[in-house]
Parts: structure tokens; sequence; C-alpha cells
């Protein structure tokens, strides 16, 4: 509570005070944290609140010049919005907190599937874009939050009846959980960890091709973590799995949240396999195929435009994810550090077991 009130005092002395007891993160923090475990408190935030609308899951855009945003309307403006609409002021308690502002002004975001889609948009002067388009237009700060906001209003939509009782459950104001009145059932925002694996054998990486991929593009192997299994596990039984190769050791890179289909968290790891033992045995119920790639293919294919490849009739017959996608990054990582790869000295071994 006090953490909330302050955030939301204007004056300088309390502010300077406060700034001096806390680091800006750490304050942004608590504030959200605040707003997550009491109902009063995110209610009133709801006027200081920024909002992102969507329409059935999709983000409001708006294209300035070159750049596309995410706009955030103030609460004034979604209540004429509503107004205009008439719908009820209480449409705003359908939202979702998302974030805050380096000055804990509140990110909320809410859906108006219900509405007419063309009024709004012509009335807001932008369009909502399907959150696979939007998501590549976007500068990091919209993406993410975007992103966080479609998975949390995807995952209320899909989790509105409690699976114990079959009644209805209801969100706290903040949307980080939902709670069912008659069996006190308590559930909460879920994303799937997955990992994502950048196979090398020393010289060359390993890329491969899901058939519901575009044409042309190759990416790092990917896979959900089975229930029970360690992140060293899921990688071994993947790279096993999909390719018949053995991990000797492996390495953390990085991870992200990937909200296609469904919220997932990408833990990305490079792998590393002995190059005596690196014939691809390909999956093919899971794979349509598989094919180690020189640093200099690799280099070439990150260079080039995902769209700009698709056409391109060069020599390098494949193209890679966007930098968006974390596969990117562990191709850039691999790149850049082959040599460190290859002598695996950031590489954790395999415990033995
Ligand atoms: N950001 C990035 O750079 C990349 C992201 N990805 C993402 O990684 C995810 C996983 O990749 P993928 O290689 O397909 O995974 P897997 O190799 O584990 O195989 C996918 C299969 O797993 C089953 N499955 C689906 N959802 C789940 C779940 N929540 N838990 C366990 N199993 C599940 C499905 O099988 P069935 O239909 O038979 O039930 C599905 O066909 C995808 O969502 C993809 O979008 C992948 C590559 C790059
Ligand atoms: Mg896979």
């Amino acid at each position: 509570m006090l953490i909330a009130s302050l955030c939301r005092m204007g004056s300088r002395r309390s502010s300077y005070l406060y700034y001096r007891l806390n680091s800006t993160y750490i304050r942004r923090m608590r504030y959200l944290f605040e707003l997550k475990e009491d109902d009063d408190i995110c209610k009133q935030a709801y006027n200081s609140g920024s909002f992102f609308l969507f329409y059935k899951l999709s983000p409001f855009v708006q294209q300035e010049g070159e750049m596309w945003l995410a706009p955030r309307i103030n609460v004034s403006d979604l209540k004429r919005l509503l107004k205009k609409f008439k719908e009820s002021e209480e449409r705003i308690e359908e939202s979702m907190l998302v974030g805050c502002s380096e000055v804990c002004t509140p990110y909320f975001a809410l859906d108006l599937g219900s509405l007419e889609k063309s009024a709004l948009e012509s009335e807001l002067n932008g369009s909502f874009r399907e959150l696979r388009k939007a998501f590549f237009l976007l500068e990091e700060e919209d993406r993410s939050l975007i992103s966080k906001a479609q998975a949390l209003l995807r995952w209320h939509d899909n989790n509105r009846y409690c699976s114990k009782t079959g009644q209805p459950t209801v969100k706290n104001l903040a949307g980080s959980k939902r709670v069912c009145p008659s069996s006190g059932a308590i559930y909460y925002p879920q994303m799937a960890p997955v990992v994502i694996i950048l196979v090398t054998d020393g010289s060359r990486c390993l890329l491969v091709r899901q058939a519901s991929f575009p044409k042309g593009m190759y990416s790092a192997l990917s896979g959900f973590c089975d229930v029970g299994e360690t992140l060293e596990e899921t990688v071994r039984r993947e790279v096993a799995e999909e390719v018949g190769l053995e991990v000797d050791s492996l390495c953390y890179s990085s991870s992200q949240h990937w909200p296609f289909p469904n919220s997932s968290l990408m833990i990305a790891c490079h792998a590393v396999v002995d190059p005596q033992r690196s014939m691809i045995n390909v999956n093919k119920q899971e794979l349509e195929t598989a094919q180690w790639f020189s640093n200099e293919e690799v280099e070439e294919a990150l260079r080039m435009e995902p769209k700009l490849s698709k056409e391109q009739t060069g020599s390098l017959s494949f193209w890679v994810p966007p930098k968006q996608a974390i596969a990117h990054q562990l191709m850039q990582e691999w790149v850049k550090n082959t040599f460190h790869i290859v002598q695996k000295s950031s590489c954790q071994s395999w415990p033995q077991i």
C-alpha cells in the first residue's frame, strides 16, 4: 500500500526520498506487485493507466511514417470510446495489467472484440492487426508488451470455467489469476517451457525444417519440455528424438517469451555433438529435413532480409528467421563465437548419472 501511495505522490520531496530509497526498477516491480495483490489499488490505477486495445486478440496498431506503434490510450479517452459504443464503463475491469512506465504509469490491455471492428478502427484512426504480423513490425518495447498482453487475454478467455467444479471463474482486477468462488481453486496464467537448441559439431551447425515452416526457411531445433524433465534432459531428448544425435555438452544462452501459437517460454541453448558421430537421422514425424551448415552459409543467411530472401535467387537456397526470433540470436552467437563453442569452454559438461 505504501509503495503504491508513494508512487502516486506528487510532492518533489517525497519523490526524492522515495528515489533515494529504491531504484526505479525496484520501485516499478513493487508497484506492479501491489496492483496484482490488491484489487482496490488496481481499480484506482485505472485512472492513471494507459490502455492497449485488442480486437479478438489482434492488437491495435498505427503507422507513423516508416514506424509501427501500438498506441496506448488514457482512461478518459477509453471512457469516451465506450460511451460512444454504448458500453458500460465497467468494461474497463476486464483489462489485464501488462506493465508500467519508468514513472509507474500502469499499462493495461483490453479486448473490445464484442464491438464493431471497422467502426472502432475509424474512431481510433488505426487498425487491428493479427499479432503474427504486428509482432514483426513493432519495436522491442511495444512488441514485448503486446505479446504479453495477448498471451494474458488468451489465457483468460480459455480459462473462464473451473476444471474441478465447472463453475465460472473470476479474474482478479490485474488479471494475474482467476479464482473459482465455489471451490476456492486458484488458476494462474501459464506458459509452456520450450527448449530451442543450436547444435554444433564444432565446425558446422545444424538447422532444421518443419513441414509447416514457410518455404525455404530453416531454424534451430526446438521442443516442449516434458513434465518432470530438467532443461538439460529436454535438450538431450529432443536432439536424440528429432535428429538421432547425442549431445555431449551444452550451455544456456538466453530466453524469450514466444506468443505463437500459445504462450511459450523459449529457453535457448547451444549444444555440442561429437564430430565423429554427427550423421543425422531425421525423425520424419517431427521434421521435414535437417542439415549441417557452415559458418559462412549461416553468416550469409543472417545478413539477408527474410522477406527478400524468399525471392532471392543467389547462391543460398535457404533463409533463417528474422532478428525478433531467438533462433536468429542463437545463430548470430554461433557465427561470432564458433571457436568458443569448439573448445566447449563455456558449455557445461553433461553430468554423469
Ligand atoms: N522463437 C523462435 O525462434 C522459435 C519458436 N518456436 C516455437 O517453439 C514451439 C515448440 O516447437 P516444436 O519444435 O514444434 O515442438 P516439439 O518438437 O515438442 O513438437 C511439437 C508437438 O508437440 C506437441 N505439443 C504441442 N503443444 C505442446 C505443449 N504445450 N506441451 C507438450 N507438447 C506439445 C504437439 O503434438 P500433438 O499435436 O501431436 O499433440 C506438437 O505437434 C512452437 O510453439 C514454436 O512456435 C520454434 C522454433 C523457433
Ligand atoms: Mg520440434
